[in-house]
């Protein structure tokens, strides 16, 4: 409901068309007049979606001037296009030229347009840090930057420091390391590696300033306030995907212009008492990390080197035997089975900031909800499932990406503080294909006699005694004196890429090597799937958003919106409303502008 009183309203003319423009609260509209004064075409657009006001008849590709009068002005905004003949989530930037009768009401239109920016805008980005892979999916990255970003960051006014990268982990290092006095956030263009870079650095960085240990399994983790934006370039933008709705580099810089805010969960993962890493959208053991370890070997393919790799290691038919115990979420709340959909302004994310962030809490209050929140858990709350498993996947959100638009967990929340634990039991190559076509198409890929899926806020994988692969050289803390990732960054970093041709040797061993892991585990890829030849492996290894772990028996935890993006969630697309008419939970917009 507009409460505001109208601003300014007037006649203007776009092209030789007149039009009545209204700027009332926070909308601007402008309505065609016909002949007889009466009202055609309306075109309203919340101001908060105003990129930008300029005077004159201004063109953005390139910025200049054309041929106009001091009764002209220039509005930039966000435009929905139509995708498969609805609005979609994909944006454009919109922009009408407006002729005013004079150029004092001219200027009244542009100084109250700006005024109510400001108001209602306050948390616009103003300068951003970004930084470009060159490397990352089809090494456009930086193509991508300077001719469709830029632009746009130019004319919202947000002034860009722009850091190519020369190696793996140094935009994180520079995230931990660096002055980030005056920065807004941190954008990364490229993939998921580069998205995760910019969580360890920025997540590491508030840790370091709170005093808060990452290797303690149950202390409460500072919430970030640097807000993440992510333009993607790389071969899966998962987190993107997930996030927007879409991978689109144009749609995600006017995400960040905006200043829209979406809080993410976040899992961390720990090997004994040892933070290995964090992710968000998978952690995932047998099929999935096996088709990461063969698809390192083929990183010269680019984007198709996990179809590659995921047909082979499916040939490979493998199972895995393991103990998974989980900690169940709340199920009165939610499920992963719901059929619900955690879109643009989701009830369910929004309802679990008042229960992950009360609003009276106090440092003692904060100290009791970290007891409550983990270590009060008591062991009798735990779940266990013992047996052998296609895959056991974690994700923190749908993991929905251009491969699967559903994702691994179509009902997953990105902000409810719960994971969904996916459980793939062995069963025959024809059960598994038609449980991984499910991620592809309409059909439920839980409703099948083998798979299990629970909405879980920790999980604890680990084999039986003497289960354990006998080639597994796997480090441990008496074995391995190389800290956590985040401890020491300098010393992790100086090897991980030796020059810039980036092969895919060359990176696997970079992280490998950052992990402390041993000349035989590094083989591990070697033979995984050479093709399921001589050595079999009796383990796999773990995916944690597209990289390997160094261990295989780990701990996770999901820390309920840790961090911020420049997204809003997914923008529902009214052609398929039916699909989410029940979903009662997911309504209301409480995320869309901070
Ligand atoms: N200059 C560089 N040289 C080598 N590696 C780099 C460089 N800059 C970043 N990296 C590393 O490259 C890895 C992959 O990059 P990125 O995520 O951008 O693309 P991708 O792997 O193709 O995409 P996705 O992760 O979506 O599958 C990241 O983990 C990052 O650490
Ligand atoms: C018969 C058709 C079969 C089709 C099967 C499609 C299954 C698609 C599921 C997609 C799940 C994506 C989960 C996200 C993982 C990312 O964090 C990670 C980093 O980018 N990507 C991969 O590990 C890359 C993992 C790629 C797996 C294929
Ligand atoms: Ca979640």
């Amino acid at each position: 409901m507009e409460t505001d009183s109208v601003k300014l309203e007037s006649s203007v003319w776009l092209g030789n068309k007149r039009h009545r423009a209204l700027l009332s609260g926070w909308r601007f509209s402008w309505t065609e007049l016909d002949k007889k004064n009466r009202d055609k075409n309306t075109i309203s657009v919340p101001v908060s979606e105003v990129v930008a006001v300029m005077e004159g008849q201004v063109e953005i590709h390139p910025q200049k001037k054309t041929k106009d009068t001091d009764r002209d002005f220039t509005l930039f905004y966000v435009k929905r296009s139509n995708t498969s003949g609805g609005k979609g989530p994909l944006w454009s930037l919109g922009r009408s030229q407006f002729c005013c009768l004079s150029r004092d009401l001219r200027d009244q239109w542009v100084t109250q347009l700006r005024i109510a920016l400001k108001t209602h805008c306050p948390s616009r980005p103003c300068r951003l840090l970004v930084f470009i892979n060159p490397y990352g999916g089809k090494k456009k990255a930086k193509q991508i930057f300077h001719s469709s970003v830029a632009p746009l960051f130019e004319l919202a006014g947000i002034s860009s420091h722009v850091v190519v990268t020369e190696r793996a982990n140094q935009a994180r290092d520079h995230i931990l390391k660096k002055d980030l006095t005056g920065f807004d956030g941190v954008i990364c263009v490229g993939g998921d590696g580069m998205f995760s870079e910019l969580l360890h650095g920025v997540i590491g960085r508030t840790q370091q300033e709170a005093g808060v240990s990452e290797h303690d399994q149950s202390v409460m983790l500072q919430p970030c306030d640097l807000h993440i934006g992510i333009i993607p370039a790389g071969s899966t933008d998962c987190v993107c995907f997930a996030t927007v709705g879409v991978n689109d580099p144009v749609t995600s810089a006017l995400h960040i212009v905006i200043g829209d805010s979406q809080p993410l969960d976040v899992c961390s993962v720990h090997h004994c008492s040892t933070l290995v890493r964090y992710s968000v959208s998978l952690v995932g053991y047998g099929f999935y990390g096996d088709v990461l370890a063969e698809s390192e070997r083929h990183r010269w393919m680019g984007p198709l080197r996990y179809d590659y790799s995921g047909f082979l290691v499916y040939l490979c038919n493998r199972s895995y035997q393991g103990i998974v115990q989980y900690l169940p979420a709340d199920s009165q709340i939610t499920s992963p089975r719901d059929n619900s959909r955690c879109l643009s302004g989701c009830r369910v994310c929004s309802e679990s900031t008042e229960r992950l962030f009360p609003r009276s809490e106090s440092c003692s209050s904060l100290y009791s909800r970290q007891l409550s929140q983990y270590s009060i858990e008591s062991e009798d709350n735990w779940l266990s499932v013992e047996g052998r498993f296609r895959c056991v996947s974690l994700t923190c959100m749908s993991s929905s990406c251009p491969r699967s638009p559903k994702g691994l967990s179509p009902s997953a929340h990105l902000a409810d503080g719960t994971g969904d634990l996916i459980l793939v039991r062995n069963t025959n190559p024809l059960g598994f294909l038609t449980y991984l076509h499910r991620h592809t198409t309409t059909q439920d890929q839980f409703d099948l006699p083998f798979v299990e899926v629970h909405r879980v806020k920790a999980v604890r994988f680990s084999f039986l005694p003497g289960e354990e692969d006998d080639d597994e050289d796997q480090p441990n803390d008496s074995q391995n004196n190389t800290p956590g990732i985040l401890e020491d960054p300098e010393t992790l970093c100086n090897s991980d890429i030796e020059s810039n041709s980036f092969g895919s040797k060359q990176h696997l061993a970079g992280n490998q090597r950052e992990q402390g892991m041993t000349e035989k585990s590094r083989n591990k890829s070697d033979y995984l799937c050479g093709l399921c030849s001589s050595k079999r492996s009796a383990t796999s290894v773990w995916n944690c958003d597209g990289e390997i772990l160094p261990y295989a028996e780990i701990s996770c935890r999901v820390h309920g919106q840790l961090v911020r993006l420049f997204a809003r969630g997914v923008e529902e697309d009214p052609s398929s409303r039916k699909y989410n008419e029940g979903n009662r939970n997911c309504r209301g917009r409480c995320f869309s502008h901070s």
